[in-house]
């Protein structure tokens, strides 16, 4: 068994692929519209979905926001360097809501970038202790 995706509803389909492709340097691994059921599928990532896990964005036509509730936490994506990803990510036009540094508690440098629908992206490094 492995992971395959995670599934993330999203309120503007083509906002969130800006974001994940020219701010994070995903790529658009393959899209489908399902007209009966009024949704599109997205699927991202760094690599095909044979060798990687990937992010499934679903596109509810009729929904325009969500209420992410409590629950989510994050999802992580390892950079070479924390630091000049949270830079280059604001220079990109996306939004760091915790600046680079040492986890609380712990060692590892980290950051948390959030994406068009307040979803919470973790940059971790592969020097990574935590
Ligand atoms: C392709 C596979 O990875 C899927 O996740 S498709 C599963 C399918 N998704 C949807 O219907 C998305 C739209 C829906 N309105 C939503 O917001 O979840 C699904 O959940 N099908 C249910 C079923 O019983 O087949
Ligand atoms: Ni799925």
């Amino acid at each position: 068994m492995r992971l395959l995706h995670t599934m993330l509803r999203v309120s503007d389909l083509e906002k969130s692929l800006s974001f994940y492709t020219n701010v994070l340097g995903m790529k658009l691994l393959r899209r489908k519209d399902y007209p009966e059921g009024k949704f599109t599928l997205a699927f991202i990532g760094y690599g095909d979905e044979s060798d990687n896990t990937v992010l499934e964005l679903t596109h509810n036509w009729d929904t325009n926001s969500y209420d992410l509730g409590n629950a989510y936490g994050h999802i992580a994506i390892e950079v070479e360097d924390v630091y000049a990803a949270c830079d280059s990510i604001k220079a990109k036009g996306g939004e760091v809501v915790r600046e680079a540094g040492p986890m609380k508690h712990g060692s590892s440098i980290l950051a948390f970038v959030k994406d068009p629908d307040g979803y919470m992206i973790e940059l971790l490094s592969p020097s990574r202790k935590d």
